[in-house]
């Protein structure tokens, strides 16, 4: 990989309860990429994404921004990556910019109603990104899956981490907020953060995503760009699945068709 990396992997292992659910995954990715972390439901996904952040031990040795992440305070890490959870879920009637603000947190911003003018303009930044200034003083109980999910996408996105991971992000929002997300999460990429997704959608991921990561068993199995990383080969292998796939408006198009 020619370009710098921003988050490196070497050997990592990694074991829930008696399991060793994570073999020997070694990675390199750049900025400025979108990153689609994809395999069967219990392949190690979100595993591996919560190692990635630190937030679960690991063998092996990882590097962010050139750091060994195990040298990292906690208040580093969280400023180096942003993490929105799978089926992530925010249960106190919070007026939609204090949700935001708690991105700011890493940052030393521990009152979301007083912010310094730097955290403010991010806040806005990331609220602008994910579409909810109109949004702003609603109580997040009150609205609806797809605007809570685009709540918490800003949240994250407030953070300004050089690495975002985020886990199903799209899951249960309906087909246009699900391109409505990934395009935003294209273009957080395209501003120069590497951004690691997992999603069960291969299509948006084939459309989307620069790198394709396929997991298998808990190893990767294979990555690179999308028409090389999701072969029929690796579909049928991996996926158990064939699929459809043609041309659209000259972006890729990979429709699961058929069990093999
Ligand atoms: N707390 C735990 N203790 C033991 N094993 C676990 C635990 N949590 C998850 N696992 C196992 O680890 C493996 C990887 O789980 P993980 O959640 O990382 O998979 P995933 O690829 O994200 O799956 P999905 O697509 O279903 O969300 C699975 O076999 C799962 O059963």
């Amino acid at each position: 990989m020619s370009e710098t990396a921003v988050l490196v992997a070497s050997s990592l292992s990694a074991s829930l309860g008696k399991r060793v659910v994570l073999h020997d995954i070694s990675l390199a990715l750049p900025g400025r990429h979108l990153v689609a972390l994809v395999g069967p439901n219990g392949a190690g996904k979100t595993t591996l994404l919560r190692v990635l952040a630190g937030l679960l031990p690991s063998k092996g040795r990882i590097e962010v921004c050139g750091d060994a992440l195990s040298s990292l305070s906690l208040q580093e890490r969280a400023r180096r990556f942003s993490y929105l959870p799978q089926g992530h879920q925010i249960h106190w009637p919070l007026p939609t910019k204090d949700v935001v603000a708690l991105g700011r947190y890493p940052h030393g911003a521990i009152d979301p109603g007083r912010l310094t003018d730097h955290d403010a303009a991010a806040v806005m930044r990331a609220m602008q990104m994910a579409d909810v200034t109109d949004l702003s003083d609603r109580r997040v109980t009150e609205l609806s899956g797809g605007e809570r999910c685009r709540v918490a996408l800003a949240r994250v996105l407030a953070v300004e981490a050089p690495v975002l991971l985020a886990d199903e992000p799209t899951a249960s929002l309906d087909p246009r907020y699900q391109i409505e997300i990934l395009i935003k999460l294209r273009a957080t990429a395209d501003s120069g953060t590497l951004v690691v997704v997992v999603t069960h959608d291969l299509g948006l991921a084939a459309r989307f995503a620069d790198i394709i990561l396929v997991m298998s068993e808990g190893r990767l199995v294979s990555q690179g760009p999308p028409a090389d990383a999701l072969s029929e080969a690796i579909m049928s292998e991996v996926f158990r699945i064939r699929t459809y796939r043609a041309d659209h408006e000259r972006e890729i198009v990979l429709v699961p068709w058929a069990e093999v």
